[in-house]
């Protein structure tokens, strides 16, 4: 038999799934990892944890199927995108941990390049605009910060990496430096155009190009995998972002189709094919991927807390497991006029503002866990909204169906909900990991072993949630959630 692995390296956990040829799951392994809040918007994880408990989970998905590396035709990486780590060249050593995507510290860093009038050139080069979510701030920041590193890094003894990067070189033993275009689109430090690092960009934040892995194509060749990590070495022919491997993995291969996945954050990109559609409304242009020698493009609408919200819920102890949250929440018919705004990091699409915070409005006497339990799904649904409103007006397109998957999505109040709050029905493919599936399709295509006709031709619908709510009612639920996040928004500039 042959098969593809995937390695979905996620923001709360790492996981790997073995996958047969004709995209079936056969073995599937996950671990978690610790999340790190050394001060308040700031969030951090071990970058040996992350590769550590990657590896583990590689070893067991191949142990539980029975399965030799030899039998692997290629692996395929996805990552948590953006999220920035520094490390020594040749040993692989951590210099710093890795800063999260989700860490809102250089928001003063952004704040001044703003002043100085630099978004419209950051926009136009890399799609996206000046927030802390991006890579090069961060870099900047540690350039900035870790003692000694800007030396190091000037004398070309520091490597810069996405998770992608970091993930790589440990897996090839320091032999592979190296990302592919729709992680490196997340950096800020990517012209979109000539498909290259930007040495204005550069020179702006002060990075030395010596330390920025090499650019391949996402069905690249990258290298194999050290023979002792696996038992023999396994070829890594597909790298991609996970909210680009997700829109690979639901086969949005066309112009015009999208598709929102829910995991930690939430995001929905739409395929706008081979050019970047440039976005006035607070929307990105990203890369989607390169393969086969081609470029797709994506819109994209960045949601910071979907699923974290709920393993908020979690941690204070108003459910047990994730899953519980839907029962919870079905006690109730509606959220009882409360709304909740999960601005605990800033909010991404299409405010893009770093110092809203979290909020919860319309608290009465009356209110209880499971009005509480709702508003959280619903907060997650809104945003959504936001995302998809922002969308129709750029684009000129009108959605018509919401193709979904990730954790989240495995609640069905939550889809029926999301259908309610869009207008529009919700559509879940029968394989949920998608973003794993997408890579291991990347890694299939760039071995020669898949076509794109095969990848089209594999999605299939398991569910589909129908709107049922009337467009008044729709619409004014909607007007109160935008009450609630005018009063959220600035929350922390204000505080000082
Ligand atoms: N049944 C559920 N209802 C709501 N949220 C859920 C449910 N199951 C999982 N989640 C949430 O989904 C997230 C995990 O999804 P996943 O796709 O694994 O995320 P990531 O790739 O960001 O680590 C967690 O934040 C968890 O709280
Ligand atoms: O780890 P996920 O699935 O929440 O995805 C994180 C995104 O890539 C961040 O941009």
């Amino acid at each position: 038999m042959k098969y593809l692995l995937a390695l979905d390296q996620g923001t709360t956990s790492s996981r790997a799934i073995l996958f047969g040829l004709e995209g079936r799951p056969v073995a599937m392994a996950q671990r978690e990892f610790r999340q790190l809040y050394p001060r308040p918007g700031w969030v951090e994880h071990d970058p040996l944890e992350i590769w550590e408990s990657q590896l583990g989970v590689t070893q067991e998905a191949l142990r539980q199927a029975g399965v030799e590396a030899r039998e692997v035709v290629a692996l395929g990486l996805t990552n948590q995108r953006e999220t920035t780590l520094v490390f020594e060249r040749g040993t692989g050593r951590p210099l710093y941990n890795a800063i999260v995507w989700q860490d809102r510290r250089t928001a003063s860093l952004c704040q001044e390049l703003k002043a100085q009038g630099l978004e419209p050139l950051f926009r136009e080069r890399t799609g996206l605009l000046l927030d802390p979510y991006f890579s090069g701030t961060k870099l900047a920041w540690l350039l900035a910060n870790v003692p000694g590193l800007r030396e190091r890094a000037g004398k070309g003894e520091v490597r810069f990496g996405t998770v992608d990067t970091w993930l790589l070189y440990r897996l090839t033993g320091g032999r592979v430096h190296a990302t592919d275009p729709s992680n490196a689109s997340r950096t800020l430090l990517f012209n979109l155009h000539t498909l290259s690092w930007d040495e204005e960009l550069l020179g702006i934040l002060g990075i030395p190009p010596a330390m920025l892995p090499e650019v391949r194509p996402s069905d690249g060749e990258f290298g194999a995998t050290l023979p002792e990590l696996f038992g023999a070495p396994i070829p890594i022919r597909g790298v991609l972002g996970d909210q680009q491997a997700a829109l690979f993995g639901q086969a949005a291969l066309a112009a015009g189709q999208g598709k929102c996945t829910y995991g930690t954050g939430a995001f929905l990109l739409l395929n706008t094919g081979e050019r970047p559609v440039p976005s006035p409304k607070g929307l990105l242009s990203t890369v989607a991927w390169s393969v086969r020698g081609k470029v797709s493009y994506a819109l994209e609408g960045s949601v910071f807390m979907a699923g974290a919200v709920v393993g908020w819920l979690q941690g204070l102890g108003l459910i047990r497991e994730s899953a519980e949250v839907e029962a919870l929440a079905r006690e109730v018919a509606d959220s009882g006029g409360v709304y909740l705004v999960p601005a605990f990091t800033g909010l991404g699409a299409p405010y893009w503002d770093p110092y809203a915070r979290g909020a919860i409005l319309g608290l009465t006497r009356g209110t209880s866990r499971a009005h509480l339990a709702r508003a959280a799904l619903e907060g997650v649904a809104f945003q959504v909204r936001d995302v998809v409103r922002a969308m129709e007006g750029e684009a000129g397109l009108s959605l018509e169906e919401l193709r979904v998957d990730g954790g989240m999505a495995q609640n069905a109040l939550f889809l029926e909900i999301q259908a309610d709050l869009l207008g529009v029905p919700v559509l879940r493919s029968r394989v949920t990991e998608t973003t794993a599936l997408g890579a291991a399709w990347m890694a299939g295509v760039g071995a020669g072993v898949l076509g794109l006709e095969a990848v089209r031709e594999a999605w299939t619908l398991e569910a589909r949630f129908l709107p049922r709510l009337s467009p008044s009612r729709r619409e004014a639920l909607y007007q109160g959630w935008r009450r609630a996040v005018e009063r959220a928004l600035g929350w922390a500039r204000e505080e000082g």
